[in-house]
């Protein structure tokens, strides 16, 4: 009925770098997905949502037009703010294709029905939509439209829901008008939990849950789950989401060290908007004081290795090698510090070296 779109929905005149780059690196850990918003020509959401979608079959499995696909996901890239330095188009292409290679591992083969595999995908690639480049608390602090509207919880994890499934609601983008109501019921209620299962505010519980299965998991003799219901299920799809969104630190080193930039830019900027309106300065947000080194490691070991540990021993062995990287990026961010802290030291121990001689030759005088 429609005409077929241009390949992975966009335009670009780098067609053939990109499809190469698709076929060697869209499964692999670590693609260079800064590549791919270039060669996208700045679309890199449909670009690798369509290739997801292609790879996996979902056109046929779920009779989905490759145009309808075009038409929202062309929506909902433009609902990312591309002002954004983190939060934007390339952070959801970049979480979107981290949980595609996540799905592969062999030891959740068989676990997921094509459905939840379908939800996962869509649930990372809307995960952000809309996001206004500052945290809930600011949002809180500020009250802000959007914490009025969701009474302070999950403020943007709420409203990037519900962006995604208005856009939805457009005729031309009905991506799922070939799904039953139940099937449709069932997917709307499993993204609504991914999307706010990636709520900071809920890591603490979400860890302690897949720290106990995976207990569970030790005694019944190493086999993966039966996971015969849905809560279950749900923790993992829940995790491997929260597991993507805080995957930056377990990529290859010039990845990570590039997000590091774009998400520290965009605290910087929270930053300054804190100061000006005369609010307390968030964790990690004041450019003038802020350690980012020091902070990497941190977040590393308190946040991001516990969850990776955790879910490493889940699909064992699958993620030894995403382990690896984390703790060999954690090393080099430790180096990085230790050796900043050593030139803050020698600065000052030239300064103090300066004003003993000028108050040597002070008494000369
Ligand atoms: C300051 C400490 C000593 C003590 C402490 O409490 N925390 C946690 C903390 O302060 N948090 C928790 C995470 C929040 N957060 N932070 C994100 C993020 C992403 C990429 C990052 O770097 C790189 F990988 F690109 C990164 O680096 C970090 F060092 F800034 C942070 C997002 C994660 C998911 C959703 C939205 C973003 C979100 O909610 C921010 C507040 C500490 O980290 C150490
Ligand atoms: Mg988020
Ligand atoms: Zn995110």
């Amino acid at each position: 009925r429609w005409p077929l779109p241009p390949k992975f929905g966009v335009e670009t005149p780098r067609l053939a770098e990109l499809s190469d780059l698709f076929d060697s690196g869209l499964d692999q850990w670590g693609v260079d997905i800064f590549l791919v918003d270039e060669l996208a020509c700045h679309k890199p959401l449909c670009a690798v949502v369509y290739a997801i979608f292609e790879k996996r079959d979902f056109f046929n499995k779920f009779h989905i037009h490759p145009s309808v696909l075009v038409n929202y996901f062309s929506q909902v890239e433009q609902h990312y703010k591309q002002e954004n330095p983190y939060h934007n188009a390339i952070h959801a292409a970049d979480v979107t294709q981290s949980t595609h290679v996540l799905l592969n591992a062999p030891s959740i083969a068989n676990v997921f029905t094509e459905l939840e595999i379908l939800a996962s995908i869509f649930a990372c690639a809307i995960h952000d939509v809309n996001h206004p480049g500052v945290t809930n608390q600011f949002l809180i602090n500020t009250e802000s439209e959007l914490a009025i509207m969701y009474n302070d919880m999950s403020v943007l994890e709420n409203h990037h829901c519900a962006v995604a499934f208005k856009l939805l609601q457009e005729p031309s983008s009905n991506l799922f008008a070939s799904l039953d109501d139940i099937q449709r019921r069932q997917l709307r209620k499993m993204v609504i939990d991914m999307v706010l299962a990636t709520d900071m505010s809920k890591h603490m519980s979400l860890l302690a849950d897949l720290k106990t299965m995976v207990e569970t998991k030790k005694v019944s003799g190493g086999c993966l789950l039966k996971l015969d219901n849905y809560s279950e299920k749900m923790q993992i799809m829940q995790n491997m989401v929260h597991c993507a969104d805080l995957s930056n630190p377990a990529k290859p080193l010039p990845l990570s060290t590039h997000w590091v930039t774009r998400v520290m830019e965009e605290f910087f900027n929270q930053g300054d908007r804190e100061k000006a309106l005369g609010l307390p300065v968030s964790p990690m947000c004041c450019r003038e004081t802020a350690n980012v080194e020091k902070s990497q490691v941190s977040f590393i070991d308190f946040i991001v290795h516990p969850l990776w540990e955790a879910w490493t021993e889940l699909v064992h062995p699958d993620a030894e090698h995403i382990l690896n990287t984390l703790e060999q990026n954690r090393d080099h961010y430790c180096e990085l510090s230790a050796a900043k802290e050593a030139e803050s030291v020698k600065e000052v121990d030239e300064e103090h070296l300066d004003e003993a001689e000028r108050q040597q030759s002070d008494s000369k005088r």
